[in-house]
């Protein structure tokens, strides 16, 4: 999918900042779940929040560029599945609810994500 071409959404995620601390608070969460926990052990949990916040920055129409590997690319071999899919976007969500995220704003950003689905489940 192209980016959007407002950034609408970025500016109600909080921007820079507030996207930062939605990406921080659902890997917090995500370290939290027993679904998905055990995924977040032994990986470099300070370069997938910076490659996260870049890429959630492009998605919502803000002005960065994302730096990291191909979706395909960083979920190969980890053969996720739906269910792990659905924990994380659990976890997302209850972020985004602790930053007072609209009810809309956040369908909108989830809208963004579930396209990459295909991209990072099964692989
Ligand atoms: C739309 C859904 C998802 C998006 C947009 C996404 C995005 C990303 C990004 C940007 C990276 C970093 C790439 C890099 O280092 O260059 C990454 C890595 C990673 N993702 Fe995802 N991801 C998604 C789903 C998931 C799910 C469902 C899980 C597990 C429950 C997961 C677990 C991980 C882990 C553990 C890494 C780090 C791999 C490593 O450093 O070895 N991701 N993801």
């Amino acid at each position: 999918t192209q980016p959007p071409k407002d950034d609408s959404l970025y500016r109600g995620l909080g921007e820079r900042e507030g996207i930062t601390r939605i990406v921080e608070g659902m890997l917090l969460n995500a370290a939290r779940n027993p679904r998905i926990s055990e995924r977040f052990q032994e990986i470099d949990i300070e370069r997938l929040r910076d490659k996260l916040v870049e890429q959630v920055c492009v998605e919502a129409g803000g002005p960065c560029e994302y730096t990291g590997d191909s979706m395909e690319e960083s979920h190969k071999g980890m053969n996720l599945t739906r269910s792990d899919f659905n924990a994380l976007v659990e976890d997302l969500i209850d972020a985004m609810d602790s930053e007072g995220v609209s009810v809309p704003m956040q369908n909108r950003l989830l809208a963004r994500l579930a396209p990459m689905r295909a991209q990072v489940i099964e692989r």
